[in-house]
């Protein structure tokens, strides 16, 4: 079982960026042997959800009166919201033992594992959480979700910096040149921005760098709704100094620009819009802000060197109850092809 969760969770983790303003979920569905008969992840908001994915595909195999045990990343919904509840739908098939990663910190949706545990023959239900020794799995299904648990619980994206530096520790590339770290190094930056709804970036890098924000290093989530990048200018007017080319290069590439004269007011707007989970890609003037204003959750410094880049993960203590960063569950699970 624990090796079969811990692929779970990497394949859940691939979808980061992709469901907003939902949450990342996976479902895999067991023989009472423990193999693996059919399994899916939730693609995207208003599409069926993991546990529903991975009934369609036990169905479509035929194998759906052999499900004994079914695994969820999260406790199964138990509302009627876009789609029915899934602990409804779980109840519908054989399933006797349901195992779940993390409580759905929704209240309009939780209640899953209560109705799954009293229903008319009711099922197991066991939290990951209830055994030691799988505790690092329900952590790393903690993390997956607290983009999501952040904005519902308060009304806020997480936010994660990601800062570059060279040996001298200077943000500033080399003249000409936009970017200065490894080969790798960018790679897992295009990684976070794939997993992210939204780029916050500073006037001074949208007119010195001319950035694209685009995810080149590996695919992208072959549909996602619109990212939003929200430029920090507080120079007046609806759009600062953002220069209308750009604008329109942004919305082409599938980009909602904002600009925003308040950063203070950054998390809020994004969080009105469904944004789950936000980066900074800006440069030491914006940082000094989000610094200052405590805006970030956790924050990622690439440190080139002579050798290989040195990556430094720092998280707020008080982000999540276990400082559970969204983004090392990114570093170490996503399985996205290269
Ligand atoms: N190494 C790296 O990781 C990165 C490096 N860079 C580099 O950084 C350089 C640009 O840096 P920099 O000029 O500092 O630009 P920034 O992208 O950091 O933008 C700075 C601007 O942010 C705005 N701002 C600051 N505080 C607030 C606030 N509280 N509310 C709203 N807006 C605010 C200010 O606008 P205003 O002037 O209107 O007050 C300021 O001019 C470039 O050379 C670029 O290549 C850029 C991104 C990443
Ligand atoms: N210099 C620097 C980064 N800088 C960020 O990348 C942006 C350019 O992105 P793009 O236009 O998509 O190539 C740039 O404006 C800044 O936000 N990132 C890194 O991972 N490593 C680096 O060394």
């Amino acid at each position: 079982m624990r090796p079969i969760f811990h692929a779970l969770i990497a394949r859940t983790a691939d979808t980061l960026g992709a469901t907003a303003p939902n949450p990342s979920v996976g479902c895999a569905l067991l023989d009472r042997h423990g193999a693996v008969l059919a399994s899916g992840t939730h693609p995207k908001v208003g599409a069926p959800h993991a546990e529903i994915m991975a009934i369609n595909d036990a169905h479509q195999k035929g194998v759906l009166d052999r499900v004994h045990t079914a695994l969820v990343t999260l406790e199964p919904c138990n509302h009627t919201g876009r789609t029915p509840p899934c602990s409804e739908a779980l109840l519908n098939t054989p399933a006797k033992d349901i195992w779940i990663g993390a409580a759905d910190p929704n209240p309009k949706a939780s209640g899953g594992a209560v109705r799954l545990k009293t229903a008319p023959g009711g099922r197991n239900v066991t939290f990951l959480s209830e055994h030691a020794e799988l505790a690092d799995l329900a952590e790393d299904c903690t993390a997956l979700i607290a983009p999501f648990t952040q904005r519902v619980l308060h009304q806020r994206p997480w936010i994660s910096v990601k800062q570059a530096c060279n040996e001298a520790g200077s943000m500033i590339p080399p003249k000409g040149q936009k970017t200065f770290t490894s080969a790798s190094s960018l790679t897992f930056a295009h990684r976070l921005r794939r997993a992210t709804d939204a780029i916050i970036t500073g006037i001074g890098t949208v007119l010195t760098d001319d950035p694209s924000f685009t995810v080149r290093h590996i695919p992208d989530h072959s549909s996602r709704g619109p990212r939003i990048v929200v430029v920090c200018d507080r120079s007046g007017g609806p759009f600062g100094r953002v220069p209308s080319l750009w604008r329109a290069r942004m919305a082409e590439a599938g980009f909602t620009v904002l600009v925003s004269n308040d950063l203070a007011s950054v998390p809020t707007l994004l969080a009105e819009r469904g944004v789950n989970w936000a980066m900074v890609e800006a440069g030491p003037g914006l940082l000094k802000a989000v610094s200052e204003l405590n805006l970030w959750d956790d924050w990622l410094t690439i440190s080139k060197t002579d050798t290989i880049d040195r990556i430094e993960l720092t998280t707020q203590p008080g982000s999540n109850p276990h400082g559970l960063s969204p983004l090392r569950l990114l570093r170490e699970k996503t399985c996205s092809p290269e």
